[in-house]
């Protein structure tokens, strides 16, 4: 069976690449795949693989009329979100991994998966998906390799990346490639595993079929193993949107800005302005991951390594995000959403009435009124981002963006201000570093629990955290015009658990100071923070209809908030021991000399 397999992948291989040809042949030699096909993402295949998944099930197709293109899959129930207790990061020295990554031994994991992996495709498919992360030609870009036994990650990757033959091109002879195998296995928590080799740049990942498990060039490759090889070679992988904002004047000015999970990152990244901003313009470079590397000029610039976006389904409405929903009318799959009676999907907080009857996510019938959700609250669609009417003109510039300004925001009730800009790179790592973000009940059931999310890097960093924050501030030997470093908080609540700062359009306001700031063109007001808008040459507040007080409390800074601050950041620094860097440590001691002075 072996020999068969070797002799298959050779054969019908696009490709003479030797490194590529003896390591496909060595998977499909442990999986023992019925056949093999090489993917080339043409339109035939799409179609292809399409008809295919609709035939066996995988997909169901939904109204040409409503929404052309588009298609409804439906996970196990059992499968439906990232599973971080079964993600692991299998370096040779566990201190290698950090206290915040689960660790497996390597030799260990390869043979745990390798027992799993035995076999596991006879009577299946074994794909082999070459795909681009990042623009092809592009001096940052990186190429994968992914082995997958589900046509839905096929047709998923095709939309995430830039997959198949010109892929495949650009790689040409190297050995220089992230070796990805995936198999759906039986879809069983018990037998789950996402492993990562970054030593190897290698990901195995067995038993899930969905999302950020097993779309292996998104969280996997792009980030934990980028974040590692980032600080191998000199860059930065991470946890960021990016975005252009254009004044009236044409002048545009790039951002990245690092939220946690369900902290609104795509809404920002496709904003609307409001009525009083006519002529400012928000254009989406990317909506969940940067990378960025110093360049020629001594600016740091910043590509969005994905082709297209897998967005959170629930909330998503033409109010919430006009530009997502327009994004996601055509040729767009999803994931665990309702299936209305005439074809279309359905997701709890969609415009209109709530249909009287529905099928719900699991395919069951629903019924107005139930007190079961009809969308699963992780439920996603996977769109092309040539889709979305905001697209920067710049998102596939294999050069990338010059970023000006990074922000890092989470979801706090309390204690973070509305806005404030870091005295320098070393605070602003330090304001990275000590983010803070609320549980919410979507993720974890439990509400309103401060997680430590450093970066909202803490499940995607692929080594030792300390390391990472390390590498933030050595990077500032490489980067002469540093970006500026802001933090933001949309979240903060009044004393009724209301949110005080209405967000959404709303946050272009603090944009523009941001944008100001790093014109130089405002001046701040130095507190024990940061620097903030100045009262009189603040934030412009013209048309927003906010009592003065309003402000007041969603910029303030409560000493006694921030005393319980920095205690409860102390954990997070003794979890990183002797790696936590110096640097911090002063800033956290000098933060604790200023409350205390
Ligand atoms: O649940 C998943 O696998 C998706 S998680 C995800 C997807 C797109 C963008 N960001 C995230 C995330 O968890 O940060
Ligand atoms: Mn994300």
């Amino acid at each position: 069976m072996a020999s068969t397999q070797a002799a298959a992948a050779t054969e019908q291989a696009p490709t003479k690449n030797p490194t590529l040809l003896a390591w496909v042949a060595k998977m499909a030699a442990m999986t023992q795949p019925d056949r093999i096909v090489w993917c080339d993402g043409s339109e035939a295949e799409k179609q292809r693989l399409t008809e295919q998944a609709v035939k066996d099930g995988t997909l169901i197709p939904l109204n040409p009329q409503k929404r052309p293109g588009c298609y409804l899959h439906r996970s196990n129930p059992n499968d439906v979100a990232r599973v971080e207790h079964l993600t692991f990061i299998c370096t040779p020295n566990k201190t290698d991994a950090g206290p915040t990554n689960n660790w497996m031994e390597p030799e260990a994991a390869y043979t745990k998966l390798s027992q799993l992996f035995e076999g596991c495709m006879k009577g299946r498919t074994m794909y082999v998906v070459p795909y681009a992360m990042g623009p092809l030609g592009g001096p940052s870009t990186k190429i994968g390799v992914e082995l997958t036994d589900s046509d839905y990650v096929v047709l998923n990757m095709r939309i995430m990346t830039r997959m198949g033959k010109a892929a495949l091109d650009m790689l040409g002879d190297s050995d220089d490639f992230n070796r990805g195998l995936h198999s759906t296995g039986d879809v069983n928590p018990d037998r789950r595993y996402i492993c990562h080799f970054p030593q190897d740049n290698t990901i195995w990942s067995f038993g899930s079929g969905y999302g950020g498990n097993v779309l292996l060039g998104k969280k996997c490759l792009a980030l934990r193993i980028g974040s590692y090889l980032g600080r191998e070679e000199g860059w930065l992988a991470e946890h960021m949107l990016i975005l252009g904002v254009t004044s009236p004047k044409g002048e545009t000015t790039y951002i990245a800005a690092a939220f946690p999970s369900a902290c609104g990152k795509t809404n920002f990244a496709m904003m609307i302005p409001p009525k009083e901003y006519a002529g400012w313009k928000i254009e989406t470079v990317g909506d969940d991951i940067a990378w960025m590397r110093p360049g020629p000029d001594g600016r740091l610039y910043a590509i969005n390594p994905e082709a297209g976006y897998f967005g959170v389904v629930p909330g998503t409405n033409y109010k919430t995000n006009p530009n997502a929903m327009e994004t996601i009318a055509k040729d767009t799959l999803f994931t665990n959403v309702a299936l209305t009676p005439d074809g279309d999907v359905w997701w709890e907080g969609k415009d209109g009435e709530v249909p009287e009857e529905l099928t719900d996510w699991q395919g069951k019938p629903w019924k107005k009124g139930s007190t079961e959700k009809a969308a699963h609250p992780n439920s996603r669609f996977t769109a092309p981002m040539s889709n979305n009417p905001v697209l920067s003109g710049k998102a596939n510039n294999p050069q990338g963006v010059p970023i000006s300004a990074i922000i890092f925001g989470g979801r706090r009730s309390n204690t973070v201000p509305l806005v404030l800009q870091a005295f320098n790179w070393t605070h602003g790592v330090f304001l990275g570093a000590t983010m803070g973000s609320e549980t919410t009940a979507a993720a974890t059931g439990k509400v309103g629990v401060v997680r430590r999310d450093p970066m909202a890097m803490l499940p995607f960093c692929g080594y030792h955290m300390g390391d990472y924050l390390q590498h933030w501030l050595d990077m500032q030997k490489s980067i002469p015009q540093l970006p500026k470093i802001f933090q933001v908080n949309w979240f903060r609540q009044d004393k009724n658990g209301k949110f005080i700062w209405p967000g959404f359009g709303e946050n272009m306001r603090v944009l523009e100071w941001i944008v100001n700031r790093v014109h130089g063109r405002v001046p701040t007001q130095e507190t024990l923070l940061g620097w903030v808008p100045r009262q009189d040459q603040g934030l412009n507040l013209n048309g927003l209809d906010l009592p003065a007080e309003a402000i007041t409390e969603a910029t303030s800074i409560k000493e006694d908030e921030w005393k319980s601050e920095l205690k409860s950041q102390e954990v997070f620094f003794e979890q990183l021991g002797t790696k936590a860097p110096e640097a911090l440590m002063l800033q956290r001691k000098l933060l604790i000399a200023r409350l205390d002075g």
